[in-house]
């Protein structure tokens, strides 16, 4: 079961996905979002897919919205209700896998 995250894990693991990674803590709700802008549908879809596989062996699925060459993705833990450090080793993957099809 996850948990929310320490303030340890805010300063260590989300602080520098707010500070320097472009991602936006939701005004509504302990949740992080960021948008994503590719080239094409192709390589929106590209992104997408390589998250999906990701999201399916790590059990923890993205909230997101693509139209054309742009994906939304907003990422919280509905186990605990808020940012758990699933959140983070998503985002990071999300980043890493982002510079691969711009
Ligand atoms: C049953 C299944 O393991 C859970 O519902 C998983 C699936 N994917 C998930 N994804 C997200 N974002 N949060 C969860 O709490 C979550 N839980």
């Amino acid at each position: 079961m996850a948990t929310q995250l320490s303030s340890d894990e805010r300063v260590q693991g989300l602080a520098p996905l707010l500070k320097d990674g472009g991602w936006k803590l939701e005004k509504e709700r302990d949740a992080i979002s960021k948008s994503f802008l590719f080239d094409n549908f192709n390589s929106a879809f590209a992104f997408m897919t390589s998250v999906a596989m990701k999201a399916e062996k790590m059990d923890h699925h993205p909230e997101w919205f693509n139209v054309y060459n742009r994906v939304n993705i907003t990422l919280s833990t509905h186990d605990c209700q808020g940012l758990s450090t699933r959140d983070v080793a998503l985002a990071s993957y999300i980043d890493k896998a982002a510079a691969k099809f711009v």
